[in-house]
């Protein structure tokens, strides 16, 4: 229980509607509890009859029509009840489980990227879903039913005990064999049914990557063999219901068996009673009916306490995951103007997980306005550079200047606040154009987004839509080509208005008559910004104030684009070589 006490600070935000249950639960019991002792007094009075005691059938007529009014509106009030004490515990669960989801999501935005390549997306996503539902089983049925179980005990039993206390040690005694029962199934069933929700991921996983990759199996004509994996998954996954099946058959035969033995232990046992004199018939007929409404509640009382192990453990998961803290931290809260000069000192990067060192001892510096152009093979390094900007990740040695200060002291969020960046792969929410340009100002006016689209190139596609900028993206939308996704992302880092622009190889996929286009309005929007553009192109380059060209993590040639051409190497042959290919 000790990983479930985080769950206490929710329990006090909602102790009202908690409070509030608990006593609608104990009252439901009480109402519930009349009906039996009707239905005792109305077979007590027929055999007051039968036996003359009473001879007059009209007391008998009036008794029994007064105990059924009495048993139907007895039982209004308690069904009543029980919908309320859903209402309150029920819902209380459901606020727990959105705060405790939101607490979640918090968490995984805090966290650095670093936490997220150490992480599978599954088990990510299950924290959020799995884990916090099952934890949400426990504040909300697990409670319920323990109050239920609770109340109904001590209200039943307590009575039981006052009519006839010999009948009821009998009663009660196989209730906590059937407990121990009903816990056992449950957790063979948990088990069980954890290997089947590892199958059905399984197969989400497979059917969703079929899907996204269904134009590379078609054009590879592997539909069969794909369709031949799939039907062994399926098969493991069959296989592992029917586990799980088997035994949940168990679960309704043995609640009946025990139910039904308690049954004939009342019978005997109160029937001898009986017989003997010791009771009148209505208490037999009453504790019939109190086994029967005993032995649910001690069933669950198993089930309650798989629930809360279950919830234990998930607790443990979340409570783990709350805990860590990001690489990446903002060192203060007070925020900082960022200008936009920028600077690498001796700096060197080696990617956790790969061990990949990206940048060796690299040097160079930018000044606020200016374009520095990054060229280099692929892997050399470039996008690693635009990332430590960002503070994506922090540098293994050497240090980066903003502003003449070391970036760690920066306010984070000023730092990303002043950034404007174009990834490699722009990636596009499943929401509006606009709203997806707007992602880079949330409070933009339309004027703003169209103006943004244009300096991007890439209004006149968008007005051709039918739907214009309110066009959906994605799954259940329009699909943008390349060049187009990567102008819309243009402009979402434009209409940020950043100090810092930083474009990672971001024109690749246009023409290179729009990628002029688009260079010449960057140049008049960005002249008081500072611009890296990181390309394998040298028209995207040849306009920097500063190029420098990568090689393996390390500056090999820099300068500027008059300057490189007529220097032998790397930047000149990649020059000669795209200006013949330019003549073809
Ligand atoms: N997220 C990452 N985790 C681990 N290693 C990485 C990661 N990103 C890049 N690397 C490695 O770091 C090196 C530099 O990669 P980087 O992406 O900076 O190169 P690049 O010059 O931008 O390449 P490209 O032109 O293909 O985009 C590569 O060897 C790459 O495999």
């Amino acid at each position: 229980m000790k990983e479930l006490r985080y769950l206490n600070r929710f329990f006090y935000k909602y102790r009202y509607r908690l409070i509030l249950g608990i006593i609608i639960t104990v009252v439901a019991r009480i109402f519930a509890l009349f009906a039996p002792r009707l239905i005792g007094n109305s077979l007590t009075v027929v055999e007051k009859y039968l036996s003359k005691e009473i001879t007059d059938l009209a007391i008998v007529e009036r008794e029994l029509l007064y105990n059924i009014l009495l048993i139907i509106g007895a039982a209004i009030v308690a069904g009543f009840l029980t919908f309320l004490m859903r209402q309150t515990i029920i819902n209380m669960s459901r606020f727990i489980e959105f705060d405790l989801k939101n607490v979640v999501f918090e968490q995984y935005q805090r966290l650095s990227l670093n936490f997220y390549k150490q992480n599978r997306t599954g088990d990510l996503m299950n924290r959020i879903s799995e884990d916090v539902g099952k934890t949400r089983m426990y504040v909300g049925p697990a409670i319920m039913y323990s109050i239920n179980t609770l109340s109904l005990f001590v209200v039943v039993i307590s009575y039981m005990i006052n009519v006839a206390p010999k009948l009821t040690l009998y009663t009660v005694l196989p209730l906590p064999i059937l407990s121990i029962a009903i816990y056992q199934l449950s957790r063979a069933i948990h088990k069980r049914s954890t290997v089947v929700q590892e199958y059905l991921s399984k197969l989400s996983t497979f059917t969703q990557e079929s899907f996204s990759g269904i134009s590379v199996i078609k054009a590879y004509g592997i539909q069969l063999a794909t369709q031949n994996d799939f039907e062994d998954l399926s098969n493991q996954s069959k296989d592992k219901n029917m586990d799980l099946v088997k035994i949940q058959a168990w679960f309704f035969p043995m609640m009946i068996l025990l139910i039904g033995l308690s049954n004939l232990i009342v019978i005997y046992i109160g029937g001898n009673q009986y017989i003997n004199g010791e009771i009148e018939i209505g208490v037999l007929a009453e504790f019939i009916i109190y086994v029967n409404m005993l032995t649910w509640p001690v069933a669950t009382v198993g089930w309650v306490t798989s629930i809360v192990q279950q919830a234990e453990a998930s607790q443990k998961r979340i409570n783990e995951f709350l805990l860590v803290e990001p690489d990446i931290k903002n060192p203060k809260d007070e925020p900082d103007e960022i200008k936009g000069d920028i600077a690498f000192e001796n700096v060197t990067f080696t990617y956790d997980d790969t061990n990949i060192t990206a940048l060796k001892n690299l040097s160079f510096s930018v000044k606020r306005g200016e374009t520095l152009a990054i060229l280099g093979k692929t892997g050399a390094g470039k996008s690693t550079i635009l990332q430590l900007i960002s503070r994506l990740y922090d540098v293994t040695s050497g240090r980066i200047l903003i502003d003449d200060k070391p970036i760690t002291t920066l306010n984070l969020y000023s730092l990303r606040d002043s950034i404007g960046a174009v990834p490699q792969d722009a990636f596009l929410f499943s929401d509006s154009i606009k709203n997806n340009i707007k992602f880079g100002k949330e409070d933009a006016t339309d004027d703003e987004v169209i103006a943004a689209a244009k300096d991007a190139v890439v209004h006149k596609n968008i007005i051709d839509f039918a739907k214009g900028y309110d066009t959906v993206l994605g799954e259940r939308g329009i699909t943008l080509s390349g060049g187009q996704k990567q102008r819309v992302s243009i402009a979402r880092a434009l209409i940020k208005d950043p100090n810092i622009l930083l474009l990672d190889d971001c024109l690749s996929a246009v023409d290179t008559e729009t990628e002029e286009q688009i260079l010449n309005n960057l140049e008049k929007v960005s002249s008081n910004k500072t611009t890296l553009i990181v390309s394998h192109r040298i028209s995207s380059a040849k306009n920097a104030d500063k190029i420098i060209v990568l090689e393996d993590g390390e500056i090999i040639q820099q300068g500027t684009h008059n300057q490189l051409i007529s220097t032998e190497g790397y930047y000149k042959e990649l020059y000669l070589k795209q200006l013949s290919e330019k003549d073809l």
